[in-house]
């Protein structure tokens, strides 16, 4: 749409009928919530919003998705004839309706009109204003003590939260299911002086070294970004490059590690990396990051189960997987991903580690991570590692190693984050990814 005609709308509809597009790729086209915002298939309309715009459509599609369960479960009570099935703009308006009166700071009359306005605006859902009008009433007088009586998982398609029972309990589910539902705090990795960043970016040191701050704006606005001094990447991220210990002076391959962020740690630490990953435009990326961040690496775009690569001082392999742990940051992969889709990640993971065993000097270390809170995808896949290869043994890794928190060390010596850890009573500066990392020594 033309940018004349944007600013003719009413204010502030523009932004919510781009969310309501994106929340509806992501739900019905099955795209990513970030394929909507960078890269060739974003949305045409957000490149002329101002950054304060921008990051509006983010937090209203965002919250939508963080709080999907309980927005339908809403949904479900105050529709009793359900949602007409002719006019699918008609419950997105509802979803960003109700989000913005239960959660955003927008006046609930203003966000009941802007829904109005956008059921009007299609063709299909423009016979709708009326029912549209009722369900935000209600929801404005009893949305909020509605949800107490729904179950803390409402947020959590089924097929997770009862994966996640069987393997930490019920009360850890639970308090994975509530700690995602706030946004995350902003956590970045600075190359050195973190008290210093911290109280320029008004901020604290994580006891991990992590600075976390409550994001306002653009993250490229913010001091320091230009000069290259720090990265975002989330604490939990920030923990596996640092367990290789003391990498100065070696060959070290980051495997897996576009867009970059483990390789800057590893290159900052003074470590000779070769960045290697399959996808060019994300390592394109990488490059970018290094050149802002004043640091150098080899890069390789190759598919790492058929390269033909040398042999590493250490190796650091972050594989893909389904992402559970980072649901709170991409609330899109609770609804994009599929158990269905575990099985092939597991057959690349474990290919994946044989080869990152192969291409390590005897006596190297290797650190194997996921953000993934599924054992099938971490614990699983290090216990059948040692059992069919005898030629590495695993390196216990201590709390003192991540800042002393013994919560995230498993009895087996590896790293097991969950997103309710890093507990804060300010929900803003709490939690952390669910991440999942081993160290091995090749014999
Ligand atoms: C979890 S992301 C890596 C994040 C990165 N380590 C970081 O810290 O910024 C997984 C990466 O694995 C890459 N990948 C997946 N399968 C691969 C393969 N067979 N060979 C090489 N790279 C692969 C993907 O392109 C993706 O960039």
């Amino acid at each position: 749409m033309a940018r004349a005609q944007i600013q003719s709308e009413a204010p502030g509809l523009a932004a919510r009928r781009i969310a309501a597009d994106i929340v509806e790729g992501v739900l019905r086209g099955k795209r990513s919530l970030d394929d909507h915002f960078d890269g060739a298939q974003a949305h045409p309309a957000l490149a002329a919003m101002e950054d304060r715009d921008r990051a509006l459509v983010r937090m209203l599609a965002a919250t939508v998705l963080r709080r999907l369960g309980s927005l339908r479960y809403l949904l479900e009570r105050y529709l009793a004839q359900g949602l007409p099935k002719d006019a699918p703009r008609v419950e997105t308006a509802l979803l960003i309706g109700i989000a913005q009166i239960l959660w955003l700071d927008v006046p609930d009359h203003a966000a009941v009109d802007l829904s109005v306005r956008l059921v009007q605006a299609d063709r299909r859902a423009q016979r709708y204003p009326g029912l549209v009008n009722a369900v935000l009433r209600r929801a404005s007088r009893e949305g909020i003590a509605d949800l107490e009586a729904a179950p803390a998982t409402i947020d959590v398609p089924s097929w997770l939260s009862e994966r996640w029972r069987k393997a930490y309990g019920d009360d850890a589910t639970d308090a994975i299911a509530l700690a995602q539902r706030a946004p995350p705090p902003l956590d970045i990795t600075v190359k050195q002086n973190a008290d210093e960043w911290a109280a320029r970016l008004r901020g604290h040191v994580l006891p991990t070294g992590s600075v976390r701050v409550v994001a306002e704006g653009a993250v490229t606005r913010m001091p320091g970004f230009d000069e290259g001094a720090w990265w975002v990447q989330d604490a939990a991220a920030a923990l596996p490059a640092r367990l290789l210990g003391d990498v100065a002076g070696q060959n070290v391959a980051d495997l897996c590690a576009a867009p970059g962020g483990k390789s800057a740690q590893l290159a900052q630490a003074g470590a000779k990396v070769t960045a290697v990953d399959r996808s060019s435009p994300r390592l394109s990326r990488l490059k970018q990051n290094f050149t802002r961040l004043g640091l150098d690496c080899e890069i390789v775009v190759a598919d790492i189960t058929a390269w033909d690569a040398p042999q590493f001082d250490a190796v650091l392999l972050d594989a893909p997987c389904l992402a559970t742990g980072t649901i709170r940051r991409h609330p899109d992969v609770a609804w994009l991903k599929r158990d269905s889709d575990l099985e092939s990640l597991a057959g690349l993971q474990s290919r994946l580690l044989d080869a990152a065993v192969a291409m390590t000097k005897p006596g190297g270390r290797i650190v194997y991570s996921v953000c993934s809170l599924e054992p099938d995808e971490g614990e699983t896949q290090i216990a059948s590692l040692l059992a069919r290869n005898e030629t590495v043994e695993r390196d216990a890794i201590a709390a003192d190693e991540v800042g002393g928190l013994a919560e995230i060390i498993n009895a087996g010596g590896e790293l097991r984050s969950l997103p309710s850890h890093l507990a804060n009573p300010d929900p803003r500066l709490a939690g952390m990814d669910g991440f999942f990392a081993a160290r091995l020594r090749k014999r």
